[in-house]
């Protein structure tokens, strides 16, 4: 059996991964972490979450949990997933990273990290994002510069970070396909007088509301004609899902940082 350890258990995520856990053959809970000073620390994980007794503590400490585990799933922020990483390469812990809205430092120290520990990190977990982040690096290879490239992304009220992962994922694909650099290219959300559009500029915009859970287009806009890209997640599973594929697929692999394309057989990061 694969060991799970669920890392920021009480998120919005971490419950769900308990349950991905649960459902997924050959894999078995074995830690559920969350930030020290949680309310759930060493509560029953079945009571926190309102349910039955499981007879798993939650706990906040790391290494303990480290040790009872093969795997280590974390949908938390930036700052704690690149502590645990160095961590988990210490311990010889496999880490699947959900988390987003890393800074160019933190993926430094991620891809640092990776030369001695085994990752996979994707800003979403979902076969359909994934699916179409290939599209999109193909439709912008095929459609040309005279194409206005638009990323829409729409999430829940709670979301902190923005561009979203997915959006940023995205983002690089089309870039990839047109062969630009997205640091030079990106346009993130527009206010005031900001001229005409620029020429190969690749624009974000966030919306933040209510309960969407996570929608992306990708909007091709040309003369006379408009080609648009979309994915709508409808329930946050499918994220979990995913990220237990990615916790299974790990076992036996060399070291490195790996991306869901990698995981799901759709062509390397
Ligand atoms: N890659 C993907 O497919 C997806 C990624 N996400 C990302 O996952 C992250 C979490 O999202 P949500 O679950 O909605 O947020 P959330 O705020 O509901 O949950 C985050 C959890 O992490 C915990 N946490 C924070 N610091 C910690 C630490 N040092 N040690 C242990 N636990 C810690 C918090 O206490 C909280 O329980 C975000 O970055 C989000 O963008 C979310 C959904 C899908
Ligand atoms: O915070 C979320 O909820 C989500 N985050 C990921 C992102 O930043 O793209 C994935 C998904 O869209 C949900």
């Amino acid at each position: 059996m694969r060991k799970i350890a669920v890392f920021g258990v009480s998120g919005r995520m971490g419950q769900m991964l308990v349950q991905a856990t649960d459902e997924q053959p050959g894999a078995v809970l074995a830690a559920a972490v969350e930030r020290a000073g949680h309310g759930w620390i060493g509560q029953d994980l079945g009571q926190a979450m309102g349910g039955a007794a499981r007879g798993l503590v939650v706990t906040d400490d790391i290494d303990a949990a480290l040790a009872a585990s093969d795997v280590v799933i974390d949908f938390t922020a930036p700052d704690a997933t690149v502590a645990l990483a160095a961590r988990a390469a210490q311990a010889g812990v496999a880490h699947v990273i959900g988390t987003t809205g890393f800074d160019d430092s933190h993926l430094a120290a991620l891809a640092e990290i990776a030369t001695r520990g085994h990752i996979v990190r994707a800003g979403n977990m979902s076969l359909g994002v994934n699916l179409l982040v290939t599209l999109a690096r193909q439709v912008a290879s095929a459609l040309g510069a005279e194409y206005d490239i638009e990323i829409i992304e729409a999430h829940h009220r709670h979301k902190v970070d923005a561009p979203s992962g997915t959006a940023l994922m995205l983002g690089q694909a089309v870039a990839e396909g047109r062969g630009v650099s997205l640091a030079d290219m990106a346009d993130r959300g527009r206010d005031g007088m900001t001229g005409a559009r620029r020429d190969g500029a690749i624009g974000f915009h966030a919306i933040r509301g209510g309960d969407f859970i996570g929608e992306h287009d990708v909007i091709f806009a040309g003369p006379g004609e408009r080609v648009t890209l979309r994915h709508v997640a409808s329930d946050r599973a499918l994220f979990a899902r995913g990220a237990l594929r990615a916790a299974m697929w790990l076992e036996g692999r060399a070291p490195g940082e790996y991306s869901m394309l990698d995981v799901l057989g759709l062509g390397g990061r």
